[in-house]
């Protein structure tokens, strides 16, 4: 019996993944909770014909959110704004910071032993609230606390197959670092099956994978992010994690983790400088994250140069989302 939860069900994001989550066979039963419209969603959802109950809360002071989460094996949360044109992800993060905090708390109350799944941007921010909550309530484990980066994966194998031609589905490419801008980190010299991007195509290529989320933004023009892409990102992140936990094998996804409490973590936390969080292939298994996977000596010197301007970047977004944490607690 798989519980899944998706907290802001009714969002750009929330439905779609939730439409995808109704329809796995690997949840027996979805919960929808969102401030707004779950009545409504989860009405809609549980006319489909599959084999997961559909159950949807609204807040309900408190309740709503316990009876949404417990129980629940997996928590993906895609709760909070998005972004406009002009503004960078981490301008969510006044609100955004909050709502995860507050989601998160529920989460260790009510599922401590869950798998969490978090989508909320500035991501490289908001998992590491995420972890400060859980460190606060004695029940983290870094290995079932995961930052989803899968949209990049995914545009990055999009964005190569139209650079080079060849099957999209095909190209895995290893996406390490974080979720915005220059901490989005492409080793595309380590893409398989292996391609050769033409020397005069990289730089654009690159640039398109890390500013990939301002595409959408520009072209949805002020009324929202990435949704239907990150829903299907999303969606397969969870998948891969479900399948993981069912015994399937050698299944790795690149994801933004607490390296110090992960197998492999450590010696990637010298090479980056120190940072606790960064994005690296994991395999997963039924504990969530077994082992970090460690591409980063095999990175050529382009992707060198890329990687430390990613270090200096992540190194803010990381320290903000503590020292968020922690000054709430010194009040
Ligand atoms: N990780 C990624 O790759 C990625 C990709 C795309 C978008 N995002 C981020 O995902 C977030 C959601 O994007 P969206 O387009 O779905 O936004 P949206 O505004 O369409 O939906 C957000 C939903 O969250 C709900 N919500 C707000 N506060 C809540 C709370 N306290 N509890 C429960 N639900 C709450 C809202 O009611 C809304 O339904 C944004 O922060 C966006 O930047 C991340
Ligand atoms: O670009 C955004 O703000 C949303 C998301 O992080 C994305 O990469 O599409």
């Amino acid at each position: 019996m798989v519980k899944a939860s998706v907290l802001g069900a009714s969002g750009g994001i929330g439905q779609p993944l939730s439409l995808l989550l109704a329809t796995s066979p690997l949840v027996d039963e979805l919960s929808l909770y969102d401030v707004v419209n779950t009545p409504g969603v989860g009405a809609d959802l549980s006319h489909i014909n599959g084999t997961a109950k559909i159950t949807a809360y609204l807040p309900e002071n408190g309740a709503g959110l316990e009876k949404a989460l417990t129980g629940c094996d997996i928590v993906v949360i895609p709760a909070g704004i998005p972004r406009k044109p002009g503004m960078t992800r981490d301008d969510l993060f006044k609100i955004n910071a909050g709502i995860v905090r507050d989601l998160v708390t529920g989460v260790a109350k009510f599922c401590p032993k869950a798998f969490v799944l978090v989508i909320s941007n500035p991501v490289n921010s908001t998992v590491p609230i995420a972890a400060e909550i859980l460190k606060q309530h004695n029940v983290f484990d870094a290995t079932r606390l995961f930052g989803v980066t899968s949209l990049d994966v995914v545009r990055a194998s999009t964005f190569v197959a139209d650079v080079v031609g060849g099957d999209r589905t095909k190209y895995r490419v290893p996406v390490v670092g974080g979720h915005s801008g220059e901490t989005i980190v492409p080793l595309l010299s380590q893409i398989t099956p292996s391609v050769d991007i033409p020397a005069d195509k990289l730089d654009a290529l690159v640039n398109r994978i890390q500013f990939g989320g301002d595409e959408v933004v520009k072209a949805k023009d002020g009324t929202g992010s990435a949704t239907l892409s990150m829903a299907y990102a999303g969606f397969r992140f969870a998948q891969a994690l479900l399948k993981a936990a069912k015994g399937e094998t050698g299944i790795v996804e690149p994801t933004y983790v607490y390296l110090p409490g992960v197998e492999g973590g450590k010696e990637i936390q010298e090479i980056v400088g120190g940072l606790e969080f960064f994005a690296v292939p994991v395999e997963l298994g039924p504990s969530g994250a077994v082992k970090a996977t460690n591409p980063l000596p095999s990175a050529t010197d382009y992707e060198k140069k890329l990687l430390n301007t990613a270090y200096e970047g992540l190194k803010g977004n990381i320290s903000k989302g503590v020292e968020f944490i922690a000054a709430q607690n010194s009040k």
